[in-house]
């Protein structure tokens, strides 16, 4: 993090020579004066019309901030946490907060007062749904052990999360209270989020391992735990996916894909894709993305993983 990122610095005429602002966007303030935006590797990608996008954002967030917490007197001007970022409607110009800003904004074409609609919701279902809470909470470890790993990064520094569906995993016990999976879940997504630095990392690929998986393992508990967790990210969780990959899907099961449709934004739908059984098949899939020594033998890797 830069020494200037978070603060709003008023500079002189001669400071914002190019070569002292590099890094720096200057942009007028509400009183005239430039003001230093500060920057990292992700806000330096963003185009014209997203910066143009994310100024009229910011002029939205204390208002966003009073619709998301009505029974909070100063939500207008108190700080909050989102992702470990803090979010000071006094002080928006930090370069990590123009990133999760961005995502609400991206997840919606660039629409100021839809992305704010999202952000509103977002905040209003961490409350409900008591995010901080299930992150807090102690799972079963004989029930939900095997279920998530967290292992090694992409070519390009992003964490890699596995979701082992299949295996030998007791189905019935992980999904027969589909509310204590959701909780989960979110605690696990949440976790997988803590990896991101916000500075040259803002994505994660997904992996959901099927190996074994039948259709009589599709019950009504584990379909409507899948389409609740689908749901939520969709909703809740803009733009922290680069890639998922569905692998050790039986081929008489790849048609499940399509019943996500209406649940999947397009844009996501675009980045996943259905990968068949066996390492070789699964690595010619994910070695492109990761490199072999960070996937593990089974995925057709090189790791001594889970
Ligand atoms: C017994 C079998 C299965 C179980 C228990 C299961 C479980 C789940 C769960 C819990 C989710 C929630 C999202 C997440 O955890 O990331 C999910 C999402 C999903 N599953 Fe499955 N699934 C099964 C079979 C399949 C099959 C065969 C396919 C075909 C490719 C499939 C495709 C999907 C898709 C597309 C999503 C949405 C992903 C997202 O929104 O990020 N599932 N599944």
């Amino acid at each position: 993090m830069s020494e200037t990122e978070g603060q709003e610095t008023a500079t002189s005429p001669a400071s914002s020579e190019p070569q002292d602002t590099t890094a720096q966007e200057v942009q007028e303030s509400a009183e005239g004066a430039t003001v230093e935006e500060p920057q990292n590797a992700l806000t330096e990608k963003f185009t014209p019309k997203e910066w143009d996008a994310l100024k009229a954002f910011r002029n939205e967030i204390p208002d966003a901030l009073a619709s998301a917490y009505p029974d909070k007197s100063d939500a207008k001007t108190a700080a909050i946490n989102l992702w470990g970022v803090t979010i000071d409607p006094s002080n928006l110009l930090d370069a990590r907060v123009s990133v999760v800003l961005m995502k609400f904004l991206r997840a919606r074409n660039l629409s100021v007062s839809e992305g704010k609609v999202m952000f509103i919701a977002t905040l209003r279902w961490r409350d409900e749904f008591n995010v901080e809470a299930a992150c807090k909470e102690e799972f079963p470890q004989d029930v939900f052990g095997q279920l998530g790993h967290i292992y090694g990064k992409d070519k390009a520094g992003r964490p890699v999360v596995y979701n082992v569906y299949g295996g030998n995993q007791d189905l019935k016990a992980i999904f027969g209270d589909v509310q204590r999976f959701l909780r989960w879940r979110v605690a696990f997504m949440e976790k997988s989020i803590e990896l991101l630095d916000l500075e040259s990392t803002d994505q994660m690929i997904q992996v959901h391992d099927y190996a074994g998986v039948s259709m009589t393992s599709r019950d009504a508990n584990s379909k409507n735990a899948a389409s609740e967790a689908s749901s939520i990210f969709s909703s809740h969780y803009p733009e922290l996916l680069y890639k998922k990959y569905f692998i050790n899907v039986p081929s008489y099961m790849t048609w499940i894909f399509w019943l996500f449709k209406p649940l999947i934004p397009s844009a996501t739908l675009a980045k996943m894709s259905v990968v068949g059984s066996g390492a070789s098949t699964i690595g010619k899939a994910l070695l492109p993305e990761i490199d072999a020594k960070q996937l593990p033998k089974r995925y057709g890797g090189e790791a001594e993983a889970f």
